[in-house]
């Protein structure tokens, strides 16, 4: 990766005060954002992945706290942003598409007009650059404010794939399927001219076929226009026809980051394994798909260590401590690491025995257990004890 991150978040905290308890349910996590890529998050129900996208755009409750060393979306701080200009950055540079589309449109409101609506409120920006300079005019005619407005909103339509999209640009949300209706909630969101679409399970409402569609129309959109997508999902299908990096995470964690085809011929955690067993595959000769047991631990008072090794059939003595990044690159040159595996299995010191369990070799057991770990961005990646990092 030679570009500079469109989105940097470094050691992302967020946790939720509750009667019985403080939740962590973001607890250490450090990931980038390039230009034009889609960037999966994947991983079960629970998490994380919905509390980091919100975390980003402060979008959380009340009850909520969210620390980070850095979340930097163009160079800027987004935590250093006060509510005003959130709400400029929501919807404008950076939107967000919800997985029910009925949830972020207006029942009483035409869909032209909520697209219009959107587009006015981030004009000046949407004037000032991104994609719309090159946009197709066809569909511009007028000239004032209202009509230059209703007029984009019949273009982002016609972008999104609805047919016959001046006469659609009428009608009410209901009118429409929920394939159509998530057409419009993207329309919505591109007419901020955002450089960054971040997308909550954005077709899981939707029956398969319509899926593929609407995850083809998020692949077009960033080839096109040149916007980032992260794309949060709990399917791994879904990650591999759609994402060009990903991040794996559990109970709040990271478990693994690579890009999509090393992640997918090398899976290295061992949670990440269990997540590809779960997808059906064309040669399938299973008669079942192979499922994880167990469950995402409590997030409350979780324990240090690997969050997944009660679940893991590869846990060995190590896994109660800290987690760090380890370098499983095949390319030991790339800088930073594109392919880390928060996972002590591939500490230096550990090896396999010959019965197939994972032994800790060193001396006084857990002493470097830090040995391997990614040193690109320093202390940050180590996502431990959380009492230096604040
Ligand atoms: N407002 C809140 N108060 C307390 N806990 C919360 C709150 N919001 C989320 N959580 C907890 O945070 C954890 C992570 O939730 P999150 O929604 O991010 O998971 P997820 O990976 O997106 O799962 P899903 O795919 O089901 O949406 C869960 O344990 C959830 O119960």
């Amino acid at each position: 990766m030679n570009d500079e991150p469109l989105l940097e978040v470094r050691n992302l905290r967020t946790s939720f005060k509750t009667e019985r308890g403080t939740v962590d349910a973001v607890d250490g996590v450090s990931f980038e954002i390039y230009p034009g890529e889609v960037f999966g998050v994947v991983g079960e129900s629970g998490s994380g992945k919905s509390v980091t996208a919100l975390s980003l755009l402060q979008l959380l409750d009340s009850n909520s706290t969210v620390e980070a060393d850095a979340v930097r979306f163009k160079g800027e701080n987004l935590l250093a942003k006060s509510d005003a200009e959130m709400q400029d950055v929501r919807g404008g540079e950076i939107s967000m598409i919800f997985q029910d589309p009925s949830t972020s449109l207006n029942p009483v409101m035409t869909i032209g007009e909520q697209i219009a609506e959107v587009y006015r409120q981030h004009a000046s920006s949407a004037e000032s650059g991104g994609f719309w300079p090159e946009m197709k005019r066809k569909y511009v005619t007028g000239t004032s404010k209202k009509s230059e407005s209703w007029q984009r909103a019949i273009e982002l339509l016609d972008i999104v794939g609805i047919p016959d999209p001046e006469a659609r640009a009428t009608e009410y949300p209901h009118q429409l399927s929920g394939g159509m209706r998530q057409r419009v909630v993207i329309a919505q969101a591109l007419a901020g001219d955002p450089e960054l679409i971040i997308a909550d399970e954005p077709t899981t409402a939707l029956d398969v076929s319509i899926e593929a569609q609407i995850l083809n129309e998020l692949v077009d959109l960033k080839n096109d226009y040149d916007v980032s997508v992260m794309l949060i999902t709990h399917d791994m299908g879904v990650v591999r026809e759609t994402c060009n990096r990903v991040a794996v995470m559990y109970a709040g964690e990271l478990m693994e980051q690579a890009t999509d085809d090393d992640l997918f011929a090398e899976p290295h955690h061992p949670y990440t394994q269990g997540l590809l067993g779960s997808i059906p595959r064309i040669t399938d000769d299973r008669e079942w798909l192979d499922v994880i047991e167990g469950t995402v631990p409590d997030l409350i008072d979780k324990p240090a260590g690997c969050p997944f090794r009660d679940r893991c059939d590869r846990a060995f003595e190590m896994c109660d401590q800290p987690l760090v990044a380890y370098d499983a690159s095949s390319d030991s040159n790339s800088e930073p690491s594109e392919h880390t595996a928060y996972c002590h299995l591939h500490n230096d010191h550990v090896e396999t025995n010959a019965d197939g369990h994972a032994v800790d070799i060193t001396e006084g057991a857990h002493a470097e257990v830090e040995s391997k770990r990614v040193d690109a961005k320093s202390d940050e990646m180590v996502r431990a004890d959380g009492g230096d990092n604040q």
